[in-house]
């Protein structure tokens, strides 16, 4: 049933809605399509339930920025909410609906995050510390060929869980190969056939189907998060944080019984949040960045002159030297928005009667914002539908950033690790890129550049070869043979 005044859209059939209509695999194509038949605001059944899909950046900018209020709350009551919220009392920060306790818990969690920056061991120097595992990988791999998907994923996970736990874990450990598994299947089953079939038809939901795996997987995670808690509390020093778990524990003492959101809890729930959104989302993107380098060899070589230029005489590179570096900017950029890392953002849900240009839409709808077709938006960029920097580039070469960079949303519910993600995007480009090159093998076959949809997407699997730049001299040296 189709409320009064509401978007208009493909009609429904009874119990399943619109579900037949669209390509459970990636329904990327379909939203695309509907949009050019019902406009940039219109609706699909999921089930006997309505899904708003927001298209375009004027949509996006209206609902998000300019009626940020009525737009900012989280569906409670869908598969993901299940999966992953095991207590009521304590939602994190991703899926809690907009209130006082989502806003105590985000101010924590960004003032944690900065004050990270600050200090000797500042988030910088975390990130170079990761940075040099990774190096010591690709170095092991010179001339050969090797396939980075794990590399990165671990690499993402690594940082975050020096800010969470303050450990850097080997390549090999079992704790974080444990986690990045959990991440990267769950990330396609909470996105994609089985929410959509789980949200439609509740009789489903007791079957062993694959979301029960998504389940079992994210209690898998929480248990091993209590553990950390546990074991972190023991050496707990008040007033001497030594990560996030410190942190979150000082300020639980600070408020005491104050009724504020602050709880054990709720911590365990936010650092499989943090934990989460902070390995897929990275590792997926740094995969795009060398799929794309490797197969635009020109924008990787512009990359490195401008890196050998600005660094020269440096030892390592600074998040500040991004502003000499214009060209690398523009092309981490692009890489971001061919990558589409979080097509159709987290759900929102609105949190009164409220209306959209021209549409009324009732106070608990589901609303989903389709960043990716802002990504690729025409009008919005010189070239959509292909990888070219110059989409961030203007007449005098300068970097600018297009209003229609959204990768990470926009408005109160904008990615709280949106810094963070940005200084590891620009510290490992160019490090690396300073030291190797990167090379589609031969053999490598056509080159796909259209990503495998999830909560998440990914580039589909690729194998890369590394190569020891020439122009590195400690690390390559000539043999001089003596007469
Ligand atoms: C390239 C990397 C990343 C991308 C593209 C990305 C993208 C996004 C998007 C699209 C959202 C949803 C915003 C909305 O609901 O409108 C989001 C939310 C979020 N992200 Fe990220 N993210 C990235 C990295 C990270 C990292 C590194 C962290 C952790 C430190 C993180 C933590 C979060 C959290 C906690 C939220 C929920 C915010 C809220 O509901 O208030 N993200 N992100």
């Amino acid at each position: 049933h189709r409320p009064k005044g509401f978007p208009p859209g493909p009609r429904a059939v009874p119990v399943i809605g619109n579900l037949l209509q669209l390509n459970l695999e990636s329904p990327l194509a379909d939203f695309e399509r509907l949009a050019k038949r019902y406009g940039n605001i219109y609706c699909i059944f999921i089930g006997s339930r309505p899904w708003v899909i927001l298209n375009g950046l004027q949509a996006m900018r209206e609902a998000l920025v300019n009626k940020a209020v009525d737009f900012s709350g989280r569906p409670q009551d869908l598969m993901v909410n299940h999966a992953v919220q095991m207590k009521d009392h304590a939602p994190g920060v991703i899926l809690a609906d907009y209130n006082q306790s989502w806003k105590e818990q985000r101010r924590f969690g960004l003032m944690t995050l900065k004050n990270f920056g600050l200090g000797k061991q500042s988030m910088e120097q975390r990130i170079l510390a990761e940075i040099r595992q990774i190096t010591k990988v690709l170095e092991e791999n010179i001339g050969k060929t090797m396939r980075p998907q794990m590399l990165f994923h671990n690499a993402a996970s690594n940082i975050i869980c020096q800010i969470l736990f303050a450990k850097q874990f080997d390549y090999d450990d079992k704790f974080m190969k444990y986690f990045v598994s959990v991440f990267q299947k769950t990330s396609k089953i909470i996105n994609g056939r089985w929410n959509m079939i789980y949200d439609s038809i509740p009789m489903l939901r007791y079957l062993p189907l694959p979301f029960q795996i998504a389940f079992k997987l994210f209690k898998g995670a929480k248990e091993r998060h209590l553990q950390m808690l546990t074991e972190n509390k023991k050496t707990w020093v008040p007033g001497k944080p030594r990560h996030f778990i410190d942190c979150y524990l000082d300020e639980l003492k600070k408020r005491g019984e104050d009724g504020s959101s602050f709880s054990e809890d709720q911590l365990v729930a936010f650092l499989l949040d943090l934990h989460f959104a902070g390995t897929e989302t990275t590792a997926n993107t740094l995969l795009t960045a060398i799929l794309y380098l490797m197969n635009y060899p020109h924008a990787q070589e512009r990359c490195q002159q401008e890196i050998d230029k600005v660094l020269d005489g440096k030892d390592q590179v600074s998040y500040e030297d991004r502003h000499q570096m214009p060209y690398v900017q523009a092309v981490i950029h692009e890489t971001q928005r061919r990558a589409d890392t979080v097509p159709l953002s987290v759900f929102h849900k609105t949190t009164k009667d409220t209306e959209l240009m021209g549409y009324s839409l009732p106070k608990g709808t589901i609303v989903i914002p389709n960043l990716s077709s802002v990504l690729s938006e025409e009008g919005q960029w010189k070239s959509p539908h292909e990888f070219n920097p110059e989409n961030f580039l203007n007449d005098q070469g300068e970097f600018f950033k297009p209003e229609a960079f959204m990768p990470f949303s926009i408005g109160p519910r904008v990615c709280l690790g949106e810094a963070l993600a940005r200084m590891e995007l620009f510290l490992i480009v160019v490090t690396l890129l300073r030291t190797f090159t990167f090379v589609w093998p031969e053999d490598g076959g056509e080159p796909d550049f259209t990503p495998v949809f999830g909560t998440t997407q990914t580039p589909k699997p690729y194998r890369m070869k590394v190569q020891l730049r020439e122009t590195d001299t400690s690390l390559n040296q000539t043999y001089i043979p003596i007469l």
